[in-house]
């Protein structure tokens, strides 16, 4: 995998998971590879993020792990050392693009309007985050764009479902979508990850 676009193809869905302790992390990989789900995208918005990262990393080496809510260049920096095999960010400045790249890790850099988009695309980089997609627009937005710019392809994320992501998958110009409700918070509460393993298995059926 060596960039953006191959990232779009992993998985029709991207587990978006948010650790508030690091042990969970390599059961929360594991229950998701069960289900047939091979990459998840860990969350920087807790501080035991990076440490989760780094016991994917090296005890599950059967899904492809990555940083999302990359939004300093430190950040870029840091979820790489910690082993992170793409990143993934919410939005984009230059100085964060400039640092992600920099990491030579395949990235989804996040856009939320037609001109982010084609701020992207003008650097070369045709696969990126649609964020937050429900808000935006969702597939109305999505189909919307697709005329101008057929050529650039999303992982939309932010408010889709089960119920949901098919309409998104079912658009050209969508890879995969990305989403939290494979891992609810709930379900890592009571560690069960049989739970985890039974919402991967209907997420990757969906592909
Ligand atoms: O943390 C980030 O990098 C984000 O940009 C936000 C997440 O991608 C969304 O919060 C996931 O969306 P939900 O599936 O609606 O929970």
């Amino acid at each position: 995998m060596s960039n953006g676009q191959e990232l779009l193809e992993l998985s029709p869905v991207v587990p978006v998971v948010v650790v508030d302790d690091a042990a969970d992390a390599a059961p929360v990989a594991r229950a998701l590879l069960a289900g047939g789900i091979r990459v998840i995208e860990l969350t920087l918005r807790t501080p035991a993020a990076l440490e989760a990262i780094e016991q994917v990393a090296s005890a599950v080496p059967g899904i492809v792990i990555g940083a999302g809510t990359v939004t300093t260049p430190e950040q870029a920096k840091q979820a790489t050392d910690a082993g992170a095999k793409f990143l993934v960010t919410p939005g984009c400045t230059d100085r964060l693009l400039e640092a992600v790249s920099g990491t030579g890790l395949p990235f989804l850099p996040g856009a939320g309007t037609v001109s982010e988009a084609m701020r992207l695309a003008e650097q070369g980089l045709t696969a990126m985050k649609f964020f937050p997609a429900e808000p935006s627009g969702g597939v109305a937005f999505l189909k919307a764009i697709a005329g101008p710019l057929p050529r650039l392809r999303f992982c939309p994320t932010g408010g889709i479902t089960v119920g949901s992501a098919p309409s998104y998958l079912a658009l050209p110009t969508v890879g995969c979508v990305g989403g939290s409700w494979l891992t609810p918070k709930d379900a890592l509460a009571a560690k069960d990850f049989d739970r985890i393993t039974a919402l991967a298995k209907e997420a990757a059926a969906l592909g």
